[in-house]
């Protein structure tokens, strides 16, 4: 891509971030453990999220992505405490009490693809009637026009319309999915939070899945897309955010990222390297405990570029957290 192009999309890419329908600052959560022990699960989270646009949040198993999407419905754990601010149309989702959150927030103004479908789904409940009541309680639609709805709407993430009236433990890992996405898609929520939304789907229905999330936020919506599919990732984002044991260590366009700049941050770059259509070579080691994590930048012991300077945690800066960013690939 020429930088001139490259340029403009970024012009693109600021412009829209200006108009954030999403402005989280310093989200951080602590779980409390019995015996003191704490684990750092987010910390300083700091990103926007406008409308139309579609953020991927990627990064290893365990880095916070899930307890993040959890922070902005209410719905962690009572022994999590929580910092910092979201801002969602003038609510601060980390501030609201209950009440907003169940009556005015969830499903309404934030729908959730959850990342455990078969957890959210009634086991007494068919598929048709998950959709039916969602419809009925976000859509107001009359009766009679509920089923059609609901059969509009199972469509919409592919799901078969010969399995609508299945019991959750009737249905595959990949249809409980659908189920999920489904139901989340209902309520046309400005804001949309994807956790997983393609594990256990076939190539064809990931990328099916994924286009369906694209049009969702093409019709103004916003989408957090959490996922370990890059690929996936690749196919819908306008911007990646990077997490490391907690925190956002890069934040880029989609197309820098993962086009020939590629990312600067070398965590962000090992996670590339490893895919089975680049190097395949996977990030050596593991990433840190939570609960113990090393003082300075958690990524330093697997770094290959690692100093005495990353004895300090490094800022945020120009959309990278790291002292010795990688230059860009020309
Ligand atoms: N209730 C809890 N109490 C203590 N620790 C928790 C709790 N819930 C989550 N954690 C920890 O928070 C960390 C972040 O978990 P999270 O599920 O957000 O990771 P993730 O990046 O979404 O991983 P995955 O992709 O595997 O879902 C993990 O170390 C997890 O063990």
């Amino acid at each position: 891509m020429n930088t001139r192009l490259e340029r403009a999309l970024d012009a693109v890419t600021a412009e829209r971030a200006d108009a954030a329908l999403l402005t989280v600052r310093g989200l951080t959560v602590r779980f409390r453990l019995r015996g003191g022990r704490t684990v750092a699960a987010v910390t300083d989270a700091d990103f926007d999220l406008a409308p139309g646009e579609c953020l991927a949040l990627v990064g290893e198993s365990g880095c916070g992505k899930s307890v993040l999407a959890s922070a902005l419905l209410g719905l962690l754990p009572g022994n999590a405490e929580t910092g910092g601010t979201a801002l969602l149309d003038g609510t601060d989702l980390l501030a609201a009490d209950e009440k907003t959150l169940a009556r005015t927030v969830r499903g309404r103004r934030v729908g959730l693809v959850p990342q455990s479908p078969a957890a959210h789904l009634t086991p007494v409940r068919t598929v048709r009637a998950h959709l039916e009541e969602t419809v009925r309680a976000l859509t107001g639609t009359p009766r009679t026009a509920r089923r059609k709805a609901a059969e509009d709407a199972a469509d919409r993430a592919a799901f078969p319309a010969t399995h609508l009236d299945r019991h959750p433990h009737e249905l595959s890992g990949g249809l409980a999915q659908r189920a999920a996405t489904a139901l989340a898609l209902i309520g046309d929520a400005p804001l949309l939070l994807a956790d997983e939304p393609t594990t256990g789907l076939d190539r064809d229905l990931v990328e099916r899945t994924a286009d369906e999330l694209r049009r969702h936020a093409d019709d103004g919506r916003g989408l957090l897309l959490i996922t370990h599919d890059l690929t996936a990732a690749a196919r819908i984002a306008d911007r990646v955010a990077v997490m490391y044991a907690g925190r956002i260590v890069e934040i880029a366009p989609a197309h820098r990222f993962f086009g020939p700049t590629g990312p600067a941050h070398p965590y962000a770059r090992g996670l590339l390297d490893a895919l089975p259509e680049r190097a395949f070579t996977p990030i050596p080691g593991m990433p840190p405990e939570l609960s113990a994590l090393p003082e300075g930048c958690a990524f330093a012991p697997r770094c290959p570029r690692a100093t005495d300077q990353c004895a300090t945690v490094p800022e945020l800066r120009a959309g990278v957290a790291c002292h010795h960013p990688e230059r860009p690939r020309a």
